[in-house]
């Protein structure tokens, strides 16, 4: 394991603290990338342009595309995205699907440690609408597996999602920001039960429960 670094941060990860400085440089650009596309994101789904600005814009984007995929090294340094297998927190940032700062795919969830509970607040915006004026459900089970897979990281030996289960208990607004908890129950053997909320003020939105599976993610690289 020593020589190992993939395994080094996932072990270190149990003491993982997110940063708070803000990023400069090529990475500050590209998350003001991902947030510009963002922006793109949520006005397609009720915006009023005619075709031909439309058109514009596909174009340009098409040909910012293009530029992008051309400097593209295929090199992935990591091999994952969430939080909890990435160990290098600007990897985990940037990259995930659910906190990714330069992912537009991302809500993105922000996370926090407060004691032995993780703390995610996100903002949805109507890219992610499920029922009307609401949170599609699967983009709430991403979320509970980010937050649940970052709690179970931090004993130490963390696994993947094995079961994943979801009680939607109120619909989720979207346009407001709503938080999720979680924390570890307990540990049995490989099996690591997780469980979380979410809340959007005082209402309980959704109710979770995890169970991971302690791997060897480093044999998941090769
Ligand atoms: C570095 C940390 C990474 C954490 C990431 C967290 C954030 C997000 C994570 C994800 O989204 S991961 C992506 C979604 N998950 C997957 O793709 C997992 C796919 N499934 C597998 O790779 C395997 O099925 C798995 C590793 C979960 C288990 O296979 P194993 O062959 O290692 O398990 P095994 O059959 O030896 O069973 C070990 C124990 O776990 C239990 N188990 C196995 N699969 C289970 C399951 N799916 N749900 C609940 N329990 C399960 C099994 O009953 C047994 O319990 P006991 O020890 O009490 O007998």
């Amino acid at each position: 394991m020593s020589d190992d670094p993939f395994g080094q941060s996932i072990a270190s990860l149990a003491n993982w603290v997110p940063p708070d400085e803000p990023p400069t440089g090529q990475r500050a650009a590209l998350h003001r990338l991902a947030a510009a596309m963002r922006i793109v994101a949520e006005a397609l789904t009720d915006m009023q342009a005619d075709e031909a600005d439309l058109l514009a814009a596909a174009e340009a984007m098409e040909q910012f595309g293009a530029r992008l995929e051309a400097t593209r090294t295929g090199h992935r340094p990591w091999g994952f995205a969430e939080s909890a297998p990435a160990g290098d927190a600007r990897a985990m940032f940037d990259r995930s699907p659910v906190i990714g700062l330069g992912n537009p795919v991302a809500p993105p969830l922000r996370m926090e440690i407060d004691g032995d509970r993780i703390v995610g607040r996100a903002t949805f915006g109507a890219q992610y609408e499920g029922p009307p004026g609401h949170v599609h459900g699967g983009i709430i089970a991403a979320a509970f597996d980010e937050v649940l897979g970052m709690a179970q990281a931090r004993t130490g030996r963390p696994g993947m999602t094995g079961t994943l289960t979801i009680r939607y208990r109120r619909p989720t607004p979207l346009h407001t920001e709503v938080v999720f908890e979680a924390r570890v129950d307990r540990v049995e053997g490989r099996k690591i039960f997780a469980a979380g909320t979410l809340h959007a003020g005082e209402t309980l939105c959704a109710e979770a429960e995890g169970i991971f599976i302690s791997v060897d993610f480093s044999r998941l690289t090769r």
